[in-house]
């Protein structure tokens, strides 16, 4: 765990959970805004590795990975190791009314921003929803994680929807910067009745099982 400042929300009696959700992902978002281009490269060069050593992943012919935004733990390094190895890569396309598609990666100069703070989506042809079926591994993004395997994600639901295509039992690893990791017995996440529990976290110094 780190020793970095770790933004809680303090909860009344009466609030929300999507509210006291937002408040955190407020604060973390805000935190992520204060991380130089020099950081983040180093972060997403060890996420690389990070990954790429978990033993399902290692093994997998079919992974799911999120193509960053810049303020998210970077995946460029963590695709083309991936890529350089032969797996297939399915990357989130969103739909109309962000629905949940997904299309593989064909390499960095086809991702594309399709709109300010939306993020990089692959060129190549999507493949529907079900697509998902065929990860072994499914790497997600997240703002927050919990040593329970609660995922505090962007908040369109999108991830907790989209992991309903995936085989059962595939290994879902959220991916987090070290000091989003919260433990749950004295931090645990906001959690409702449809979020998914993740595996594994991942950071750029290392990765454990949860849940
Ligand atoms: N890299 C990445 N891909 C992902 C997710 C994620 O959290 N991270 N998602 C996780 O579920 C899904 C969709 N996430 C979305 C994230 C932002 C917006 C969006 O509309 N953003 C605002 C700008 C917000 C900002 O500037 O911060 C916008 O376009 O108006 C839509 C979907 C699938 N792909
Ligand atoms: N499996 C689901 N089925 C129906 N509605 C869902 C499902 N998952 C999430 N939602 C809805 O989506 C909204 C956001 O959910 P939540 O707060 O869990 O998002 P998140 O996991 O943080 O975001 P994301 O998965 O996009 O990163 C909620 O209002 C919730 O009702």
């Amino acid at each position: 765990m780190s020793s970095v400042a770790q933004p809680y929300p303090r909860v009344s009696e009466g609030d929300e959970v999507e509210d006291v959700k937002e408040r955190l992902r407020r604060a973390i978002r805000e935190a992520r805004t204060q991380r130089s281009t020099r950081r983040r490269e180093a972060a997403a060069l060890a996420l690389a590795d990070v990954v790429t050593s978990i033993p399902a992943v290692a093994g997998a012919r079919c992974v799911s990975v999120y193509a960053a935004r810049p303020t998210e733990p970077g995946t460029g390094p963590l695709l083309e190791a991936l890529a350089a190895r032969g797996v297939r890569l399915l990357l989130p396309v969103l739909g109309t009314g962000l629905r949940r598609d997904w299309a593989e990666y064909a390499g960095p100069e086809d991702l594309r921003e399709r709109a300010p703070g939306r993020p990089p989506e692959p060129g190549s042809p999507t493949l529907g929803a079900d697509a998902l079926a065929d990860a072994d591994v499914v790497v997600a993004p997240a703002l927050a994680v919990d040593t329970s395997g609660a995922r505090l994600g962007q908040g369109g639901g999108w991830y907790d929807r989209a992991l309903e295509h995936a085989r059962d039992g595939v290994l879902v690893v959220a991916v987090v910067f070290p000091e989003e990791v919260y433990d749950a017995t004295v931090r645990p996440l906001p959690r409702e009745r449809h979020d998914r529990l993740v595996d594994v976290v991942a950071t750029p110094d290392g990765w454990q099982p949860i849940g």
